[in-house]
C-alpha cells in the first residue's frame, strides 16, 4: 500500500470532525471520498499532505510516517488540487512551473520547462500560457491547477473536487486523462466528489463518510444503493444505461428531509 491511515482523529478548535478513520491506498487505482457536504472530506484529505495535523492517529506515506517528513519531501509524494484555486498575477506557465519546485535545485532547467509545455498542450491549455491567473474563467483555473499537480511527478495525487467547475465535455477529458495517467505510471489518486455518476464511472474504490467516520468502504462496482441512500439521506437507485452506471434520486427531496 502506497498510503496508510490509522485511528485519525481530527478536532478543529474542540470541535470533533473525524474519528477513527482508517484506510489504506493502492496504487495504480482512484479511489474516491464521498459523503454529505461539510461530513469532512477537504478535512481528510488535508491530513494526508500535513496541511492539517490530526489530534490522534498515524499515517504512513510508502511506509514512512508523514510526521517526520518534511513540506519539500511531501512534495516529492504527493501533489494536492484545492476545492478553490487563487487567482493571482502569474501567468498560466509560471503557475504550472511552481509544480516543479521540489525538483529543482537553483533554478528551473530545460526539462522543467519542456515538462510545463508539454503537460499544457495535454490538456488544451497552451493558448493561454502567457494569460495572468485573474484573467480565466473558474474552469480554466482548476485546469491550471490539475496541471500544476501533473508536472509535480508525485506518486500520489489528492484532488478535492477536481471537475466541480468543468463542463461535461471538460470533466470527462479531466478524468479519463487522470484514469490513463493512474494506470500508465501505477500512482494513486484520492479525490472527493459529489457527482456520483462520474464517481461510480471513473473511481476505482470508495470511501464513504457519515457521522465523522467511515461508513462503508470498498470496489466502486460494489456499491449499493442502500449505501447511497443512508449516506446522503435521500433514497436512490443505481441503474445501468449503456454499461454506464447511474444513480437515480428516487423520491423527492423535500420530502424525503
Ligand atoms: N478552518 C475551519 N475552522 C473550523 N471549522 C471548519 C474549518 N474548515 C472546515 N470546518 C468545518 O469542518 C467541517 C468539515 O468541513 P470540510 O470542508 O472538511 O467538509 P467537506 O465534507 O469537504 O464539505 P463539502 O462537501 O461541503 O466541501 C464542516 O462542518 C466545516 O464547517
Amino acid at each position: 500500500m502506497i498510503l496508510t491511515v490509522n485511528q485519525i482523529d481530527f478536532k478543529y478548535k474542540s470541535v470533533k470532525i473525524l474519528e477513527d478513520i482508517n484506510f489504506s491506498i493502492p496504487r495504480g487505482e482512484i479511489t474516491v471520498i464521498l459523503g454529505p457536504n461539510g461530513v469532512g472530506k477537504t478535512t481528510l484529505l488535508k491530513c494526508l499532505n500535513k496541511i492539517l495535523t490530526p489530534a490522534a492517529g498515524r499515517i504512513h506515506v510508502k511506509d514512512k510516517p508523514l510526521k517526520a517528513m518534511d513540506i519539500r519531501q511531501i512534495a516529492k509524494e504527493i501533489s494536492y488540487v484545492a476545492q478553490y484555486n487563487e487567482a493571482g498575477k502569474i501567468t498560466v506557465f509560471d503557475a504550472v512551473l511552481m509544480g516543479r519546485y521540489p525538483h529543482i535545485r537553483f533554478t528551473a532547467g530545460k526539462d522543467d520547462l519542456k515538462k510545463v509545455g508539454s503537460v499544457l498542450t495535454h490538456l488544451n491549455l497552451s493558448h493561454m500560457a502567457l494569460k495572468n491567473l485573474y484573467e480565466l474563467s473558474g474552469g480554466e483555473l482548476q485546469q491550471v491547477a490539475i496541471a500544476r499537480a501533473l508536472v509535480q511527478e508525485t506518486d500520489i495525487l489528492l484532488l478535492d473536487e477536481p471537475t466541480s467547475s468543468l463542463d461535461l465535455k471538460n470533466q470527462t477529458r479531466i478524468l479519463s486523462l487522470v484514469r490513463h495517467i493512474v494506470r500508465d505510471h501505477n500512482l494513486a489518486v484520492i479525490m472527493t466528489m459529489h457527482d456520483l455518476n462520474s464517481a461510480l464511472r471513473y473511481a476505482d474504490q470508495y470511501i464513504c463518510l457519515k457521522n465523522n467516520t467511515v461508513f462503508g468502504a470498498g470496489k466502486i462496482e460494489e456499491i449499493g444503493s442502500d449505501l447511497l441512500t443512508k449516506v446522503y439521506g435521500l433514497p436512490v437507485e443505481i441503474i445501468r444505461h449503456k454499461g454506464y452506471p447511474l444513480v437515480v434520486p428516487v423520491e423527492d427531496a423535500f420530502k424525503a428531509a
